[in-house]
């Protein structure tokens, strides 16, 4: 901010907020950057919640724009303006560059608005779909540097090597986004912090938490869906695409309902690792047979500590690591992304045969907003590149899940969206 800035409790502050807001809505991008000098970039209008950013895209749309107009106080007047801007100011150009200049200027791309949708989700719901490409890319932007921030301070900070115990509140691919906790640990942002009584599930009290087996669903004490079968056909589309012929060697990390491994047992794997964390589930798994499968080999604990010893035993056996997957599947509950990577960088890395070898993930991060699934589309297609792996989606659509009364006695629902996409991965080439 500026040293000329006034103080927060400044009345002027708050009619300069409205200024900007009307600036942004008109495109005017003279009194915006005049107003920036001075107005934060992610003020909100108190009534609406709206942002200049939102502000900005309800102005590319004609109606919402007359209804902005009738908003606001003075006529809208900016700065001297006698509405002389033509019909051009109000163009696609013009909305373009006032959504860039106050992006430039830190405007916060997730920020939600009184009717809860973030600028992103708006230029979506008015087919704007510059706009909202732009939004896409401010929120890729922003959770690369928040995550490379993130790591810098952890490597700074870190004491010991288990770096996911201390982080239980970011986004996990199994919670949505709209819940006030997750949309903060989105991106750390600036979103007013709202009491948090209903705490996210972590892995410390995900696996001492009793399970409630269901015909159709795996529940925690507080009703937290760990896994429901109407992800059928999201497993065996994965199945098919990762093990589609017989006689591999497969790795999948989570048990959960079993879908997956069932379908991977379809197939006739040479040999099925799977690995499980949480008592409950290794006791059905014990009850159901699954450790009197000839070529299933059960590993009962957290992958993060199962997996180096698979590959230090192995290692001590041959002398080079032999136990090696064509697939790997991962699906979890209760982890950050901050694991899902670790999983990729340290040990996909060293478990996949780099000869063909295929995996995948259950890709749920941000799946009940389109713009927080798509930010998170492309981070981790940008993180998996880093880690070297190219990514082919596959999109899966999706049935209207919450008219289904899929989430009846549910806690919070966990996707929204239309498709899917279903990810698999291999070594760059
Ligand atoms: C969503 S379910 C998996 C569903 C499975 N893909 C299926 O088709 O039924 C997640 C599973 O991962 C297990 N899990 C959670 N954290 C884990 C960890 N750190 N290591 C191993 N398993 C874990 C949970 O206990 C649960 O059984």
């Amino acid at each position: 901010m500026e040293s000329d800035s006034p103080p927060a409790n400044d009345p002027s502050l708050a009619a300069d907020a409205r200024l900007l807001l009307q600036a942004a809505s008109r495109h005017d991008l003279t009194s915006l950057q005049e107003l920036l000098r001075t107005v934060p970039a992610s003020v909100q209008d108190p009534e609406t919640g709206f942002t200049p950013l939102h502000a900005a895209i309800a102005g590319a749309d004609p109606s919402q724009r007359a209804s902005q107009d009738d908003e606001v106080p003075n006529g809208g007047a900016v700065h001297g303006d006698t509405g002389e801007k033509d019909e051009e100011a109000h163009g696609e150009e013009a909305a373009i560059e006032t959504v860039k200049q106050l992006l430039l200027n830190g405007a916060i791309w997730n920020d939600l608005d009184k009717n809860d949708e973030t600028p992103g989700c708006l230029a979506l719901r008015l087919g704007r779909q510059d706009l909202y490409t732009i939004m896409v890319d401010a929120g890729v932007r922003a959770e690369i540097l928040l995550t490379r921030l993130d790591e810098y301070e952890r490597l700074e900070d870190r004491s010991s090597d288990d770096e996911e115990e201390d982080i239980p509140q970011e986004t996990t691919p199994r919670i949505p986004n709209n819940d006030n906790d997750a949309d903060k640990s989105l991106t750390n942002n600036n979103q007013p912090p709202l009491p948090s009584t209903d705490p996210l599930p972590n892995q410390p009290s995900y696996l001492s938490s009793p399970l409630s087996f269901q015909p159709d669903r795996i529940l925690d004490a507080s009703t937290n869906s760990i896994m429901m079968s109407w992800e059928t056909t999201l497993m065996s589309r994965s199945a098919a695409l990762l093990a589609p012929t017989a006689g591999l060697r497969i790795l999948n990390i989570g048990h959960g309902m079993g879908i997956i491994d069932t379908e991977f047992q379809s197939t006739n794997p040479s040999t099925h690792h799977i690995v499980e964390a949480h008592p409950a589930v290794l006791a059905q798994m014990r009850e159901t047979g699954w450790y009197a499968k000839p070529n299933v080999v059960v590993h009962e604990g957290r992958w993060q500590d199962i997996l180096p010893s698979i590959i230090e035993n192995d290692e001590a056996k041959d002398g080079a690591t032999s136990l090696l997957f064509d697939v790997i599947y991962f699906d979890t509950f209760a982890e950050p992304y901050s694991a899902l990577r670790r999983f990729f960088d340290d040990f996909v890395i060293g478990l996949l045969d780099d000869d063909g070898g295929r995996w995948g993930f259950f890709n749920g991060l941000g799946a009940d907003r389109q713009v927080c699934y798509d930010v998170y589309g492309k981070v981790l297609e940008l993180d998996l590149f880093e880690a070297g792996f190219e990514v082919e989606w596959t999109g899966v659509e999706m049935p209207d899940l919450e008219a289904k009364g899929e989430w009846e006695g549910v806690k919070r629902p966990y996707w929204r969206l239309k498709e899917y996409r279903l990810p698999v991965c291999r070594f760059v080439g």
